[in-house]
């Protein structure tokens, strides 16, 4: 199977390529930091790869996230079961509507299961966010709105969006760096997210 994997820096694409295992032809595209960044860098990938003869049959983006506490432990494994895009929608005074609810289209692309079937870690759905949440009152609104949400990070949805657009299957494996909330970069323990995202490419 020829899988592109979209990491966001160079130290989670190292990372990747750590994890990768014989049974899967595995390109590791890094896009940039945020989701228009990860949408147009992958969306010219799989058209450049395509016009090659060499079409992937499965996008995959792989990186570090922030997880909401009490849902996940630092340095898990988290697998989307659906890309969420957290900012898609309307900002009312009382309550956010996503975009859904206008009919303009989706905040929310599912996620393939069948190619992290074997990936040990915790499931839900993964948030994409063009800013860090960084306050712990910020985490808790975004909790409450999405009680099914295990993690945040920046890139997921666009990466889903190019995906969906070519007719590709997509998944979302994240590993946990931080907590979301009151932003203390310092703490963010990469080590212990890089080590197990290495792992989790390992299992696909
Ligand atoms: O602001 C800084 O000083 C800083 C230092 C190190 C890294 C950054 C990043 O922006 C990396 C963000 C990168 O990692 C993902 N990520 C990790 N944790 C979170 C989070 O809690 N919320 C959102 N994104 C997160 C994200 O996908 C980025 O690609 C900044």
């Amino acid at each position: 199977m020829r899988i592109l994997v979209v990491c966001a820096v160079a130290e989670e694409a190292q990372a990747v390529e750590a994890g990768r295992a014989v049974r899967h032809e595995l390109d590791v595209l890094v896009c940039g930091v945020g989701p228009a960044a990860a949408a147009a860098a992958t969306a010219r990938a799989i058209a450049d790869n395509s016009g090659m003869g060499r079409a992937y049959d499965v996008v995959v983006n792989a990186g570090i996230c922030g997880a909401f506490e009490g849902r996940a432990a630092i340095g898990d494994v988290l697998i989307a079961t659906d890309s969420v895009h957290a900012e898609l929608g309307v900002a009312l005074p009382w309550r956010f509507q996503p975009i859904d609810e206008i009919g303009f289209g989706t905040n929310r692309i599912g996620c393939n299961t069948v190619l992290t079937v074997a990936v040990e870690g915790v499931r839900g759905e993964i948030l994409t966010l063009a800013s860090i949440t960084g306050s712990d009152g910020l985490a808790a609104q975004l909790a409450h709105r999405y009680p099914e949400a295990i993690g945040e990070a920046m890139e997921g949805f666009g990466v889903a969006t190019a995906a969906q657009q070519a007719g590709l299957p997509f998944a979302e494996i994240r590993t946990v760096s931080n907590f979301i909330g009151d932003r203390e970069v310092g703490n963010w323990d990469w080590d212990a997210a890089l080590k197990s995202l290495t792992t989790a490419i390992r299992e696909l």
